[in-house]
C-alpha cells in the first residue's frame, strides 16, 4: 500500500536522520514510527501501537506527549542515542493541505544542554578530532556555557581516547576516515561523522589564539554544531590554546591514580582532591575549579598571581564572608548566556540575569574597599554590564516560567501594553462586579461567573436554584449534570473586549520580551567575561577557606628542581582519618639527591607518602596553598605515576602489561623537570624479573632522565643501589614490633627498612594461625637460603655454573646499551634470555 502523504513526509525527513530517533510532531504528541518505534517503546517502556494498513502493512508507532518529552529525551540521550526534533513549522490554522515539518534541532550526548540529567557543576563538552602526523588535534566546546579549547594530543588513538575520557567527553565529531580508525575502540563514546559538505565560517576572533593546524578540527566542530543545532553560535567563546610549557601535564592514568577529580574505584568524587577543595558557592566556580585541576599551570608568574589573590582573601576573613554571601546570589551566568544566544531564555532567566548583575556593584565595592591592593585591582576586572541591567529593567519582578502567558514585562514600561492590561483588568473587575449584582438580583448565593475556552464567560446556576434564574435575560448555553450555564448579551460584549485586550497584551508583551532578549545578545561576550572572573573569585575563596580550615601554607617556588616539603601531609587521607592523627612527613630532594628509594612494610604508608608529594605539587601549581608546615617547590612540567594495581580490565590488558605500558610512557616522556612516582614496579611478575626491571629502570632514570623520582619497592636487595647511584638515597616508612604485632608509625626515616612485616600484616588480616606459624617457619629458612645464594641482583644464581648457554646469556647482557634500551625492549630481552636458559635445561 502506498504511504499516506504524511508518512511520505515522515520518510523524507527520516532519510536525513538515520542515526537518530525522529520525534515527529503530530498535534500534542511526538510520534515515532517503524524501527524507531520498536526500539523506543522498549527503551522508554511506552506502549507500542500501529497505524494504517492491515496485518503486516501496519506501521509500528509509539508516541510521547509534547509537554513531557524532555524526560524521554533525557533517557534516550543518557543511553548514548540521538534525538531529532521534527516540528510543525507552519501554523496549521493558516495552512491548506499538509503542514510543513522540519527538524529544528538534533539533540545528541554532546549537545544536550537541558534536562535533569545535566550536572550544572560540571562542563559538558562536545569535541572534534583530526589526525595529525604524530597525534591528534582536539577541540572541544561546552555548548551550554560557550567555553571552548583546543589542544594537541601526542600519541596513538589510545592517548586520544584517554584524554576524552578524562575530560568526560561523550561525543566526538570526526571525518569518515577517523571514524573507521576509532570505531572499534570507542566503546561508550558516540562518534558523529561531519562530512563538511558546507563549512561554517567561524568568526576569526574564535580562532585567533590557535595555531593553524588546530583550525580544521575547530571548523569541523563548529560546522557540526551549526548544522545540527540550527541556532546562533554567538555565545561560543574564543578557543583557548595553551602553548607547551604553560601547563603541568598529567596523563590520564596519573590523574586517575592520584584521584584528582575521580576516585580510582567507582569514579565518584568522594575521596578525591576535588572533594576536598570544592567549597565554591556557584556552579560556575565549581566548573572552573575542575578545569584548573584538570590543567594545573606550569608558569610561575601565573601561579603566583593566583596565590596573591588567595593570600589576600585569607587575610580578609570578613571580606570573604561578605563576598561569599553575595556570590551565592549569582546565578549561572554562563548557562544563562547560552540560553540567551540560543533564543531559549525565558523571562525568568532574564530576571535571574538581572538579579545576578545587581550583585556586581556590591562585589566590586567589597573588593575595592577591602584595603588590599590585590583585591582592589581584581575588582577592576569586573564589568557591571550597566547597559544590560538597563535593558533588563523592563522585566517584571517575578516572571512566570512560561514567557508566552504574560507577566514578563513590568507595568509602566510600555504605554500601549499598560493600556491593554488596564482594559483586561478593568473587564475582569467588571465581571466580578456583575457576579455580585446577579447574585443579588436572583437571590442565588452560589451563582458564579466562570470561563472556559469553548464557551467563554458564562453564568453558572446549580440545578437546585434553576427556578430562580432570570430566563428572560439569560440564554442557555450548556447543561451539566448539576448545573446550567447561561450567557447574556452584555456579558458577551464585555468578553470580546477582555479577550481582545488580553490577546493584544500577550502578543505585544512577547514581542517586547523577544526584542529585549535579542538586544541582550550583543552583550553576551561581556557577560561571559564577567562570569569567568566571578567564577575565578569563587575558586580563590574556596582555596582560602580550605587553606584556613585544613592549615595549609603558601608554597614558595624556586627556579631549580629542588623540592623541600617540611611536615607535609596527604590532605585527603588526613580528612578521611577524621579524628585520628595524620603523621606528617618531610620530602627533601636536591639537585644532588633527587631520587628516593622507599622501603617499608605493607600498609605502612609508602604510597600515601608518594601521593602526598604529587598532590602538593598539583595544589601548588593550581595556585592553592599546600598541606605542610613549609614548602619550597620547583615548577614541574609533568607528573607521571605508576601506582597501585589499577587493572585495565576493559581493554583486556594484564596488570603487569598495564604497569609496563605506564612505565614506558613515563620514561619516554619525562624530562628533568618532571616528577616520577613508581610504586612497587615489577611486583606483577616473578621476583627476579621484577627486581631486574625495577633496577634497570632506576638506573636508566638516574643516568638518562634526571627527573625527581620516588620509587617504592619490596625488593630489599635494591636498597644497595645507593652505593652505585650517587643521586639515589634510601628512606623507609617506619614500623615497630610490639609484643609480636606490628605497629605502623607512618614516619618516613632515612635509610632502608630492615625487616619485612608482611606476615604481621597477614596476622592483622586474621589469616588462620597455622598459616601464620608455617609462614614464619618458611621465612626463617628462606632467609637462610637467600644468604647462601644471592644478595644482589647481579649475582642471580642461574649465572653461576658457566657453560655455552650461560656464556651467551652473559654476552647478551654485556652487549646491552643501558642508556639506549627502553623498558619494553628490556622486557623482550629478558624473554630472550629466558628462552636461552630454558634450552639449557
Ligand atoms: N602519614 C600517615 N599518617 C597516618 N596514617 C597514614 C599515613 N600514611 C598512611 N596512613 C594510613 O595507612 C594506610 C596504608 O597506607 P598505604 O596504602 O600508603 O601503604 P603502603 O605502604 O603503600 O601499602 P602497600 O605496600 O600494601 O601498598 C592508609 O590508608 C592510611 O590510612
Amino acid at each position: 500500500m502506498a504511504p499516506t502523504p504524511m508518512m511520505q513526509q515522515y520518510l523524507q525527513v527520516k532519510s536525513d536522520y538515520q542515526d537518530a530517533f525522529l520525534f515527529f510532531r503530530l498535534g500534542d504528541f511526538y510520534e515515532m514510527f517503524y524501527d524507531d518505534a520498536l526500539k523506543a517503546s522498549q527503551i522508554l517502556e511506552i506502549t507500542l501501537t500501529s497505524r494504517g494498513g492491515t496485518g503486516d502493512d501496519r506501521i509500528p508507532m509509539c508516541g510521547v506527549p509534547h509537554h513531557a518529552a524532555q524526560n524521554y529525551i533525557d533517557q534516550l540521550i543518557s543511553k548514548g542515542h540521538k534525538v531529532a526534533l521534527c516540528e510543525q513549522v507552519e501554523d496549521p490554522k493558516t495552512t491548506k493541505g499538509m503542514v510543513k515539518r522540519e527538524v529544528v534541532r538534533l539533540i545528541t550526548p554532546g549537545t544536550h544542554t537541558e534536562g535533569k540529567s545535566i550536572d550544572s557543576k560540571s562542563n559538558m563538552f562536545l569535541a572534534a578530532a583530526e589526525q595529525m602526523a604524530d597525534g591528534f588535534a582536539l577541540s572541544y566546546v561546552d555548548i551550554s556555557t560557550g567555553e571552548a579549547s583546543a589542544i594537541y594530543i601526542a600519541g596513538t588513538e589510545n592517548a586520544l581516547l584517554q584524554e576524552l575520557q578524562s575530560l568526560n567527553i561523550k561525543e566526538l565529531v570526526v571525518s569518515d576516515q577517523l571514524f573507521l580508525l576509532l570505531n572499534e575502540e570507542s566503546q561508550d563514546l558516540v562518534l558523529s561523522i561531519e562530512p563538511m559538505d558546507f563549512v561554517y565560517t567561524a568568526d576569526e576572533r574564535l580562532l585567533a589564539e590557535c595555531p593553524d593546524d588546530l583550525k580544521l578540527s575547530i571548523q569541523r566542530l563548529l560546522t557540526y554544531i551549526s548544522r545540527t543545532q540550527k541556532q546562533s553560535l554567538d555565545h561560543i567563546q574564543p578557543f583557548t590554546f595553551n602553548e607547551n610549557g604553560q601547563l603541568l601535564s598529567i596523563d590520564f592514568h596519573s590523574k586517575r591514580n592520584l584521584e584528582l577529580l575521580q576516585s580510582i574505584r567507582g569514579g565518584e568524587t568522594k575521596g578525591t582532591l576535588l572533594w576536598l577543595l570544592d567549597e565554591t558557592v556557584t556552579a560556575m566556580g565549581s566548573r572552573k575549579l575542575k578545569q584548573w585541576l584538570h590543567q594545573p599551570l606550569a608558569n610561575r608568574h601565573l601561579i603566583e598571581k593566583r596565590q596573591q589573590l588567595v593570600e589576600s582573601l585569607i587575610n580578609q576573613y570578613f571580606v570573604r564572608v561578605e563576598l561569599q554571601e553575595l556570590l551565592k546570589e549569582v546565578y549561572d551566568l554562563e548557562r544563562l548566556s547560552g540560553r540567551i544566544a540560543f533564543g531559549s531564555a525565558s523571562g525568568r532567566d532574564l530576571a535571574q540575569l538581572r538579579s545576578s548583575l545587581e550583585k556586581v556593584p556590591a562585589i566590586i565595592s567589597e573588593l575595592a574597599n577591602s584595603g588590599h591592593g590585590t583585591l582592589a585591582n581584581f575588582s577592576d576586572k569586573l564589568d557591571r554590564c550597566g547597559e544590560v541591567c538597563e535593558l533588563l529593567g523592563a522585566i517584571s519582578e517575578n516572571p512566570p516560567l512560561s514567557s508566552k502567558e504574560g507577566g514578563v514585562i513590568r507595568d509602566g514600561f510600555h504605554a500601549k501594553l499598560d493600556e491593554y492590561r488596564y482594559a483586561s483588568r478593568n473587564g475582569k473587575d467588571w465581571i466580578a462586579q456583575l457576579e455580585q449584582e446577579e447574585r443579588q438580583r436572583t437571590g442565588i448565593k452560589s451563582l458564579k461567573i466562570g470561563y472556559n475556552r469553548i464557551f467563554g464567560y458564562y453564568i453558572e446556576i446549580s440545578k437546585a436554584n434553576m427556578h430562580l434564574a432570570d430566563l428572560e435575560r439569560y440564554e442557555r448555553k450548556q447543561t451539566l449534570a448539576n448545573a446550567e450555564r447561561y450567557i447574556t448579551p452584555e456579558l458577551k460584549e464585555k468578553e470580546t473586549l477582555i479577550l481582545t485586550a488580553e490577546e493584544e497584551s500577550l502578543n505585544l508583551e512577547y514581542e517586547l520580551f523577544v526584542k529585549i532578549r535579542e538586544e541582550v545578545k550583543q552583550y553576551i561576550g561581556r557577560i561571559q567575561q564577567l562570569a569567568s572572573t566571578l567564577s575565578e573569585l569563587d575558586v580563590f575563596m574556596s582555596f582560602a577557606n580550605v587553606a584556613e580550615k585544613y592549615r595549609f601554607v603558601k608554597p614558595v617556588f624556586n627556579d631549580s628542581r629542588e623540592i623541600s616539603i617540611i611536615e607535609g601531609r596527604h590532605p585527603v587521607v588526613e580528612k578521611m582519618l577524621n579524628k585520628q592523627h595524620y603523621v606528617p612527613n618531610d620530602c627533601v630532594l636536591t639537585d644532588n639527591q633527587n631520587m628516593l628509594l622507599i622501603t617499608g612494610p605493607n600498609m605502612s604508608g609508602k604510597s600515601t607518602y608518594m601521593r602526598q608529594v604529587a598532590l602538593t605539587i598539583v595544589l601548588a601549581q593550581i595556585g592553592s596553598y599546600v598541606p605542610a608546615e613549609s614548602a619550597n617547590l620547583p615548577i614541574v612540567d609533568q607528573i607521571f605515576t605508576r601506582i597501585g594495581a589499577a587493572d585495565d580490565l576493559v581493554s583486556g590488558q594484564s596488570t603487569f602489561m598495564v604497569e609496563m605500558l605506564e612505565s614506558q610512557y613515563a620514561i619516554t616522556h619525562a624530562t628533568e623537570r618532571s616528577l616520577l612516582l613508581f610504586d612497587e614496579i615489577g611486583r606483577g611478575t616473578s621476583t627476579y624479573d621484577g627486581m631486574a626491571l625495577a633496577q634497570s629502570m632506576i638506573e636508566y632514570i638516574h643516568e638518562n632522565i634526571g627527573a625527581n623520582t620516588l620509587f617504592s619497592t619490596h625488593y630489599h636487595e635494591l636498597t644497595a643501589l645507593d652505593q652505585s647511584l650517587d643521586k639515589l638515597s634510601n628512606v623507609h616508612v617506619a614500623a615497630m614490633e610490639q609484643s609480636g604485632k606490628v605497629v605502623f608509625l607512618h614516619k618516613v626515616k632515612k635509610g632502608p627498612a630492615d625487616k619485612s612485616y608482611g606476615i604481621h600484616v597477614a596476622e592483622l588480616a586474621e589469616l588462620p594461625q597455622p598459616i601464620l606459624a608455617r609462614a614464619r617457619e618458611l621465612l626463617v629458612s628462606f632467609e637462610a637460603e637467600n644468604k647462601k645464594h644471592v644478595s644482589q641482583v647481579e649475582q642471580l644464581s642461574f649465572f653461576d655454573d658457566r657453560d655455552t648457554e650461560s656464556e651467551e646469556v652473559l654476552q647478551m647482557i654485556a652487549d646491552v646499551n643501558i642508556a639506549a634500551i627502553t623498558p619494553l625492549q628490556s622486557l623482550q630481552l629478558l624473554n630472550d634470555l629466558q628462552v636461552k636458559l630454558s634450552k639449557k635445561e
